[in-house]
């Protein structure tokens, strides 16, 4: 059977990256993609600022959408300090099998819960069936459609506090216009946006920061 990009991805890690370091697992899968295959991770350029924005914010229970190949599951989780937990959704059973190895080879499981389907049916089990009160920290990087139905789930089960953090990604390209029509009128949501480009490319692209004001 032909192997998938996810899985050549994955086995250049395996096999050029340091077991149990996770900067050297994202710096891999960085070379990889600019050099060899494109793929949809926050990449680089954009992962300096998801980090600055981690640094700020401290958090202690975090969630994001769209795991993928686990490159901002293990850049997440290798600020995060020892309590704090990620928990990151992923619809695709191949993806989740590739991402559960990338970070485990990154020494990262003990802080980074993979929960696989659809964000519709986990968001609403996530404070009974994850024991999650409160989410401090929420990265949209899945289908660009769903930023909005999905923010507004987080809303109805009660998930953010005063002061939780949405951030997402690709706001300009491929773009999440009815998300960003929705947070930036809505008077209980404090964005801010950040210009930057579409990983390991040229092309313009921005994260938009949301900060839930209760
Ligand atoms: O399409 C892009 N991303 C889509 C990302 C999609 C990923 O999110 C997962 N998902 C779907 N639903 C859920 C949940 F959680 F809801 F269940 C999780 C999908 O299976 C996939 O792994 C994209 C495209 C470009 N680009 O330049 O074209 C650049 C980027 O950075 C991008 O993120
Ligand atoms: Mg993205």
């Amino acid at each position: 059977m032909a192997q998938s990009k996810e899985e050549r991805i994955l086995n250049f890690v395996l096999q050029n990256a340091i077991k149990g370091d996770p900067q050297s697992v994202v710096d891999t899968i960085d070379k990889y993609c600019s050099q060899k295959e494109w793929a949809m991770n926050v990449g680089d350029e954009k992962g300096l600022i998801l980090d600055k924005i981690l640094e700020e914010t401290k958090p202690s229970a975090l969630l994001e959408l769209g795991t993928y190949c686990g490159y901002s599951a293990v850049r997440i989780a290798r600020l995060l300090k020892p309590s704090a937990c990620l928990l990151t959704i992923e619809f695709n059973p191949d993806f989740a099998a590739i991402a559960k190895q990338m970070i485990e080879f990154a020494g990262v499981q003990d802080k980074v819960k993979i929960l696989e389907g659809p964000s519709e049916t986990i968001i609403p089990q996530l404070k009974k069936k994850h024991e999650v009160d409160t989410l401090d920290f929420v990265f949209l990087d899945h289908w660009k459609d769903r930023y909005l139905p999905d923010t507004i789930l987080l809303l109805e089960h009660g998930l953010l506090r005063k002061g939780s953090v949405i951030l997402a990604d690709n706001v300009v390209c491929p773009g999440a216009p009815d998300f960003i029509k929705y947070i930036r009128n809505n008077n209980s949501f404090e964005c801010t946006n950040y210009p930057s480009h579409v990983e390991y490319m040229k092309v313009k692209d921005a994260m938009e920061k949301a900060v839930f004001l209760g």
